[in-house]
């Protein structure tokens, strides 16, 4: 499974402890950045990441700024994209059973690294559950149209 990452410079040290996790797991990483704590602006990386997963480079997508708030609302711009800001695995795990969530999108300066993985590891592991909810995330794609 291959992940694209992406972080501004609030979410940069989590991004890179999140990084070296996945890639210890054994997943491939796409690193779209930012690269350092300078400052830059989180739609930019937003726009890489979603990208990403929109034209398929990458089968999901993480995003990291200081609240989640920026990421989140940047990503969801791009067609087909679903970004869910989580706070607990249990989040996490909805966004992919209910919401088909394609990126998951994490508070830099909110959160321990700790949780993060676990966060990280449940949004990996669960499957969308179809069902009921097949029509509910139709519904939201035909807004794009
Ligand atoms: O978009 C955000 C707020 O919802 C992100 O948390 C950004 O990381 C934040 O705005 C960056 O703020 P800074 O004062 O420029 O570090």
């Amino acid at each position: 499974m291959k992940i694209a990452i992406g972080c501004d410079h609030a979410g940069f040290k989590l991004k890179e402890a999140i990084k070296g996790y996945l890639v210890s797991k054994g997943f491939n990483i796409l690193d779209e950045g930012t690269y350092s704590e300078d400052s830059v602006d989180y739609p930019d990386f937003a726009a890489k990441v979603a990208l990403d997963i929109k034209n398929q480079r990458a089968d999901f997508g993480i995003l990291i700024c200081g609240t989640g708030i920026g990421m989140s609302i940047a990503a969801n711009r791009i067609k087909g994209i679903r970004a869910a800001l989580c706070l607990f695995p249990e989040m996490a795990k909805l966004a992919r059973s209910h919401n088909n969530a394609n990126i998951l999108v994490l508070p830099g300066r909110f959160i321990a690294v700790e949780l993060a993985q676990w966060i990280v590891d449940a949004f990996i592991e669960e499957k969308f559950e179809g069902g009921r909810h097949e029509n509910r995330v139709q519904k939201i794609e035909e807004m794009d149209k």
